[in-house]
Order: C-alpha cells, then structure tokens, then sequence
C-alpha cells in the first residue's frame, strides 16, 4: 500500500504552518487522520500536533550560535537543511512504517530551498523509495498576488519549485479572507488568468520596452501551456478547503486503495418475473 505526502512549501510567512493546521482540522471533520512534520528548524510556535519536529534533530539558534561556524539566520537554515539531508535514517526512525498513512510536510519559507539547492529534490526522492506518492504544494500570500507583476513573479516562483521537484504540484493563494471586496473581485481575473490580455493592462511595470520580448514569452509559456493555475484558499471556508483537497488527493490519488466495500447482496429475482402473477398469489393466500 503507498503512503501520501503532502510538501507544503512557499515563501516566508506565506500562511504554511496556518494551512498545515487548518488541513489537520477540516481532517478530522471529515474523520481521515493527517499527520504533520515539522521541518522548518527555525520555527517557533505552531498551533498543530506534531508527528515529528526537525528541531529534535537540529535548531538554527544552535548553528548560528556555533564559533566555529558563525552563520547567520539564512545560511544557518541552509546548513540545517544540508544537515537533515545527510541524517534521513532520523525522518525514517521518526516516521515509523504505517501504510496508508497521509502526512503534512510544513517546510521552512527560504525559497532558495525550492528553486536551486539540492535538499527538496532529495527529500522527495527518499520519500518516494519509502513509498511515498508525494504533491507539492505551493503557496503564496493572495494579496501578493493583485498586481500584474506581482502574479508573474509568483507563478515563476511556483514555476520554478515545479521545475525542479518533478512531482505534481498544486498552487495556492493563501489569506483570501483577508482580501478587501475590491481586490476579491480583482484576484478572480488571476485565478483564471489571461496572460496577453496581463500584458496590455494600465500598469507600465510589465510594459518596459526593453523586455517585452521577453515578458512576452513568459506570459506565453504560460497561458499557452496553462502550466501553473492557482487555487483560492480561505481558511475559514470549509468548502474552499475541501476543493483544494480533492485536487491534492486527485494528483497523488489518495483513495483508489482504499478497501472498496462491496454492496449488499440482493437476492436474485427470476429473469422473466411476472408480477401480476406475484400479486395474484398474495391476494389469494
Ligand atoms: N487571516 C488570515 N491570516 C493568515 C492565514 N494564513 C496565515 N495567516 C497569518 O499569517 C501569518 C503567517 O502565517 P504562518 O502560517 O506562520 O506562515 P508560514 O508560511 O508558516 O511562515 P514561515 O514558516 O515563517 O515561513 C500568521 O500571523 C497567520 O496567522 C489566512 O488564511 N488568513
Ligand atoms: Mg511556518
């Protein structure tokens, strides 16, 4: 039986460890068990259950404080990271060997970590020799996402992390609930976006001259190809998450072993039943 994974991966503050515990919730409601492992080494506090915390195996306060090391916050996640990487038989001990077991990777918000070091890359592919069928999902704040520019560099982000995990990945604009009515009705034209009309809109920030070849390839990579979508992510809209949810389980389909149960047997009847007859019979006795 496979096992599941969830990455959950974005930039700083992007709203992972918020939508690791509002997945742990909705779960529950919905009687699955999901369990979540923390690996960011530089995490406070986190309002969810942990299965397993990469702080048990190493902290970015004890690096940085380290004399013969002396990094600083950045480069001090990245030697933890490099560290875990190194140490998997940790994750495996930690992890046990449940089948069928369905877990949340809350992953620290460096995004140097998904677009050119190697360590997500190595993860995935010990996950999967551990049998894991492992989705990446991407988030990014929605009110980060209003501005023409801002939703390119964001979908090279996600474009990026899905270029270099290989795995399927799903894309999520996180905080919709803190969006005015304003720029809620503004973000649904980048739920379903456009690309060339993008490319003409009042904003000059995309329209420099210099790069407008350019600019136009990459809206073109992605609308021709629709390679990275976004989904609406309000973590107060059961709904919503359970949206977000199917198309997670669908891309690492969740679900199709689970133990089919057969209906109930219904006895056979004969094939050329007369019920008149059937009536008749009853009536008389
Ligand atoms: N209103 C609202 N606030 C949110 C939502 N998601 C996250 N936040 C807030 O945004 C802040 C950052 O959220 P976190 O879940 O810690 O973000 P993170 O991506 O785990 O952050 P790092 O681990 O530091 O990269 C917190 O104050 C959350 O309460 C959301 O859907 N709605
Ligand atoms: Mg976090």
């Amino acid at each position: 039986m496979p096992r599941y994974a969830q990455l959950v991966m974005g930039p700083a503050g992007s709203g992972k460890s918020t939508y690791c515990s509002t997945m742990v919730q909705h779960s529950e409601t919905l009687n699955r068990s999901v369990q979540v492992v923390n690996l960011d080494p530089a995490a406070e506090h986190f309002d969810y259950p942990v299965m397993a915390d990469i702080r048990e195996l190493i902290q970015v306060d004890d690096v940085m404080e380290d004399e013969s090391l002396r990094f600083g916050p950045n480069g001090g996640l990245v030697f933890c990271m490099e560290y875990f990487a190194n140490n998997f038989d940790w994750l495996e001990e930690s992890l046990g060997h449940v089948e069928d077991d369905y877990i949340l990777f809350d992953c620290p918000g460096q995004i140097e970590l998904y677009t050119h070091l190697p360590v997500m890359k190595q993860l995935v592919e010990q996950l999967q020799q551990w049998e894991f069928r492992v989705c990446g999902v991407f988030l990014v704040d929605s009110q980060f996402m209003v501005e023409s520019f801002k939703f390119i560099s964001g979908v090279m982000a996600a474009l990026s992390a899905m270029v270099s995990l290989e795995i399927p990945q799903v894309n999520i604009m996180t905080k919709m609930d803190l969006l005015s009515p304003k720029a809620k009705k503004e973000i649904e034209k980048y739920l379903d976006p456009d690309m060339y009309s993008m490319m003409e809109d009042g904003s000059n920030t995309i329209r420099s001259k210099k790069f407008k070849k350019l600019t136009k390839a990459i809206c073109g990579l992605i609308d021709d190809y629709s390679i990275v979508r976004f989904l609406p992510f309000d973590r107060t809209d059961e709904e919503g998450i359970n949206i977000v949810l199917q198309h997670i389980d669908f891309s690492i389909q969740y679900g199709e072993d689970l133990e089919f149960k057969e209906p109930k047997e219904v006895e056979e009847q004969p094939a050329n039943l007369n019920y008149d007859d059937i009536f008749q019979d009853k009536a008389n006795s």
